[in-house]
């Protein structure tokens, strides 16, 4: 079976810097990868590339059979890859439901949006995913004064609102509190049922929890790939990444 993502000898130079370097990576439907490595492996710079952030130098990416190399962000969006960045981007003022709704629409003029809350369907959708996000005794706070979790997981049923058919995200628990961390594994867990996502991490714990897939990259190659327990008897992902993280 194709992969849904397929990254085929993906080259990305900065100057004269290649920081990604022939980097090929299939994601089948239906699964969790994540990607680790070690700083500076270009996990960042390949997510950059998949969305279309950045173009690559060299080399070719397909969505659901579309070759989207070097495609426009926002039509790799409405292709169906969402992303969730480290920092939240939710609307303080606003409240959990208005965010959702606004994430709705793919229009980007958020005032505008909120103009066209009766959209059929809606309010069943932000009950749906907020009912996976743990959100729905949040419905009606304004997004400001939630949690450092609760923000994150507002951002993600906001990318999820989109109908993403993949969803990218970078360090979903940087900065969570251990509580936090178990909630979100749980809420991956029933994600995983409907979306295919990959997951920059760094946290072989939560990485344990949560991944189908691993995918190690070092230096903007790939390393390894496989599931954990393969990863962590690789003897080349000792050296240089779990290797890494012992010594610190
Ligand atoms: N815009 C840029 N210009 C020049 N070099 C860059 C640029 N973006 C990234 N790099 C370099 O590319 C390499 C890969 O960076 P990247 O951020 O993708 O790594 P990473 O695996 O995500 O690291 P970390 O885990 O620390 O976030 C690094 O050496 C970085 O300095």
């Amino acid at each position: 079976m194709a992969g849904l993502l397929e990254i085929s000898h993906l080259c990305k130079s900065f100057d004269t810097i290649k920081v990604i370097d022939d980097f090929s990576l299939e994601v089948t439907e239906g699964t969790l990868c994540c990607l680790v490595g070690p700083n500076g492996a270009g996990k960042t710079t390949t997510m950059d590339l998949i969305t279309g952030r950045i173009k690559p130098t060299s080399g070719k990416i397909t969505f659901a059979g579309e070759d989207i190399t070097g495609a426009d962000e926002h039509a790799i969006a409405r292709a169906g890859i969402g992303r969730k960045f480290q920092v939240p981007a939710v609307l303080r003022d606003l409240t959990v439901r208005e965010n959702l709704s606004v994430a709705y629409s793919r229009q980007t003029n958020p005032f505008w949006n909120l103009c066209r809350f009766k959209v059929p369907g809606l309010e069943q959708k932000i009950d749906e995913i907020a009912t996976l996000a743990d959100l729905t005794h949040r419905l009606g706070e304004k997004a400001g004064i939630l949690s450092h979790g609760e923000t994150q997981w507002l951002e993600i049923s906001m990318v999820l609102m989109q109908e993403p058919r993949l969803m990218l995200m970078d360090e979903p628990i940087a900065g969570m509190t251990e509580g936090e961390i178990e909630k979100t594994a749980r809420i991956f867990k029933d994600l995983r049922k409907s979306t295919t996502l990959i997951v920059v991490e760094h946290d072989m714990g939560f990485v344990r929890e949560i991944a189908d897939v691993v995918t190690v990259m070092h230096m903007g190659t790939l390393l390894a790939q496989g599931s954990l327990q393969e990863i962590e008897a690789d003897p080349r992902v000792r050296s240089v990444y779990l290797g890494e993280q012992e010594a610190a």
